[in-house]
């Protein structure tokens, strides 16, 4: 069958009409804009919906299938799908990725999730609430290229959220704060600017403060936990696997992954200058260049917190981020550092094997 895939090329999207079944999956610009007709209609695109042990199941238009593991790619990525050698599928340049460190794996970075346009960074109006972990959290969304949000669940059990809301917004201009009830219908109106059909959102946050309940408000009553789908692992176990997009009525695509709850700051450095914006622009006034912000005469730093105008705790935790960034990163490079040196071993000793054949 060949399909007329025009549409979705750039500079041919006419002015209201229904999304296309590409759209409804996330299709748009970014992606239309890395390939041509031809390749369309060869490799027709389709999206990664899940992940299991398997394969990857993906979606397309009129596509339904599981293609067996092979390409480097992850829940939310665009694949060119090729027929013949569906393991050469060729992965869609993203516009965001969620990684993390994979710990033990061997592997040094495991990808979570890509093409990701929102994540709601979830805390409660209680004991939760953490300035530092917000920071956190919205330093990684920065760094992975998703627009952050800040969602305070639980403002029902609260007596004011505002002070919760106000210390919110404190850690970023550029990031919206929503406070809400995690139950009944408020979540679907509360976040439908950014749950807009074809969009793919997720939810990020400590244990117990809602996002399986915001997921749910979300998804209607297609309850999650009961979704999941089943396969046997390697000891013949059945195991719930948990890292799909689920489309909601409203048309949005919601992410539903454990993988998003463990994720480490590593090569972070500009996602935190992001957040930290202001405390990086007043650095720039300082009069030496190399300034710590310590003791140094002319820094603009110091004086800002002299005058007020920053608080000292939110310097304390950007070094704090600083260092842990600094180390995850470190100690990634030393990996890498002796993986190569491993491989030069091997290959040496193969070199020399083969030169005692010869
Ligand atoms: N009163 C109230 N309870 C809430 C709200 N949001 C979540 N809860 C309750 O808090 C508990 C934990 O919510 P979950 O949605 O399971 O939290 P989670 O973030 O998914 O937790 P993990 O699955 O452990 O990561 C549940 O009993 C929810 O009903 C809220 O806004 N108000
Ligand atoms: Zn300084």
């Amino acid at each position: 069958m060949v399909r007329d895939y025009s549409a979705f090329l750039p500079g041919s999207t006419p002015a209201r009409r229904e999304p296309t079944a590409l759209e409804r999956l996330g299709w748009g610009p970014t992606f239309a804009s890395q390939i041509d007709t031809d390749a369309l209609t060869a490799t027709p695109p389709v999206r990664v919906v899940a992940v299991h042990r398997s394969g990857l199941q993906v979606a397309g238009d009129g596509i339904e299938e599981t293609i067996p593991p092979g390409p480097e790619a992850t829940v939310g990525d665009w694949l060119l799908l090729d027929r013949a050698r569906p393991r050469s599928s060729r992965v869609l340049e993203r516009k965001s990725l969620i990684k993390r460190r994979a710990p033990g794996t061997g592997r040094e970075v495991q990808l979570i999730a890509a093409n990701i346009d929102t994540v709601f960074v979830v805390t409660s109006c209680n004991a939760d609430f953490n300035v530092a972990r917000l920071e956190r959290y919205v330093a990684l969304a920065f760094e992975a290229g998703v627009a952050p949000v800040i969602v305070l669940t639980k403002a029902d059990l609260a007596e004011d959220t505002e002070p919760y809301v106000e210390e919110a917004r404190k850690v970023s201009d550029r990031v919206p704060v929503v406070a809400l009830d995690a139950r009944g219908d408020e979540p679907a109106a509360a976040l439908v600017g950014w749950c807009k059909p074809g969009r793919t959102v997720a939810f990020v946050g400590s244990s117990g403060v809602g996002k399986s309940t915001l997921t749910n408000a979300l998804l209607g009553n297609q309850a999650i936990a009961t979704r999941g789908i089943r396969e046997d692992d390697a000891k013949g176990r059945h195991t719930t696997t948990r890292r799909e997009l689920h489309t909601a009525p409203g048309g949005c695509l919601v992410l539903d992954t454990p993988g998003m709850r463990e994720l480490q700051l590593t090569d972070a450095a500009s996602g935190i200058a992001d957040v930290f914006e202001d405390i990086e622009a007043l650095a720039e006034n300082c009069r030496f260049t190399d300034c710590q912000h310590e003791t140094e005469p002319g820094c603009a730093v110091l004086a800002a917190i002299e005058d007020g105008s920053l608080d000292p705790a939110r310097l304390a935790r950007w070094r704090k981020l600083q260092a842990e960034d600094a180390f995850n990163s470190a100690s990634l490079a030393e990996r890498r550092e002796k993986d190569r040196a491993f491989g030069k071993l091997v290959r040496s000793a193969v070199t020399a094997k083969l030169d005692r054949k010869r």
